[in-house]
């Protein structure tokens, strides 16, 4: 069997190559659980709770899985792209229509028009979905794509965010790619209070993925692109160790401190969803990729300074590697 991915196992140094996606280090992450993948690389939801449901509706969506027909609306999609704004996500669509040489005579369609809180565009084989700002509202759409996957039998998806984020030593317009995801307390797990207690989920991404995703960066890029650390924090001020925000009680040394100590660990940038992207896809047995451009450079300041014109034209480049990604994925 071929391997589909590499993913680097904590105990080992370097990559392991396995077969079957991720299930080897799956199945060493959760002892005595159902691997969340079937073998033809569709998902199986591990949540048997799911199987008394007469209609399960993916609220924030404004689908369901028993009145939409959501095999035929989506079984072809292979690529789920995320990033927080709905103006984003649309541009991005349009962009990879001409990637792609697909027409958008009738104009895209936003696919979620009943729920009004997230905007999701499909074209071909790309879905291109907002997730709004911070880890619980990109976790609450990820987690109703995943059963959206799962209820429309896609096999082996990708999921990428397209993300923005503050750089670490790096010039403003930089791209980073992620090879992995920490959170504000600096540990690579996903943290959340499930019935009353803290549980910590491993925030692993697929190496190969990322690794490929920065090879396609080109040295006539206007931009850098970097591989390296992204730390996910749970707030844009004090989370991200700014100094400009209504409440402060730390001094710039202090600020500096964390930073520096942040970027010594590897971490190229700061966002705010990364670790729980990479430990959801990982529970889920999905393959995903974060990458974003970086706004300003955290080192110098705390301010997004460049103009609006500047800031919406650099929102375009993780959408450039991504695009040639799926390009050469679909080449192949
Ligand atoms: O994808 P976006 O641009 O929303 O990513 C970053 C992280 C937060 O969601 C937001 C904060 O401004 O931007
Ligand atoms: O500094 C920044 C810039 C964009 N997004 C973030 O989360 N942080």
């Amino acid at each position: 069997m071929s391997c589909d991915c590499d993913y680097v196992l904590p105990s080992r140094k370097g990559f392991m190559p396995h077969y079957d996606n991720c299930k080897t280090v799956w199945q060493a992450k959760h002892p005595g659980k159902k691997y969340p993948k079937n073998d033809d690389g569709t998902i199986a939801l591990p949540n048997e709770h799911l199987l008394s449901l007469d209609v399960d509706i993916l609220y924030h969506l404004g689908l369901d899985n028993k009145n939409c027909d959501l095999k035929a609306m989506f079984h072809d999609a292979k690529f789920v792209c995320m990033g927080g704004t709905k103006y984003r996500m649309r541009e991005f669509a349009q962009y990879m229509a001409g990637v792609l040489n697909i027409p958008t005579d009738g104009g895209l369609k936003n696919l979620t028009k009943r729920s009004q809180r997230y905007a999701m565009y499909k074209v071909g084989p790309v879905l291109a979905v907002s997730h709004g700002i911070g880890i619980p509202s990109m976790t609450t759409l990820l987690q109703e794509v995943i059963k959206l996957l799962a209820y429309a039998k896609v096999a082996n998806p990708i999921v990428f965010r397209l993300g923005t984020s503050g750089g670490l030593g790096i010039p403003a317009g930089s791209v980073v790619v992620s090879s992995w995801g920490l959170n504000g307390n600096l540990e690579k797990t996903h943290n959340i209070p499930i019935l009353g207690k803290t549980r910590k989920f491993p925030s692993i991404l697929d190496t190969r993925l990322s690794q490929e995703v920065h090879s396609l960066a080109d040295p006539s890029d206007e931009f850098q692109t970097f591989l390296g650390g992204t730390m996910g924090a749970d707030d844009f001020y004090r989370g991200q160790g700014r100094l400009d925000g209504p409440f402060c009680d730390y001094t710039e040394q202090d600020k500096l401190a964390y930073l520096t100590k942040l970027s010594e660990m590897g971490v190229r940038n700061i966002e705010m969803e990364a670790p729980a992207l990479a430990a959801m896809l990982t529970e889920a047995g999905v393959r995903g990729g974060v990458v974003c451009v970086t706004f300003l450079d955290r080192l110098q300041g705390d301010q997004v300074t460049p103009s609006k014109a500047t800031l919406t034209d650099w929102q375009n480049r993780p959408m450039i590697l991504i695009g040639r990604y799926i390009e050469k994925y679909l080449k192949k």
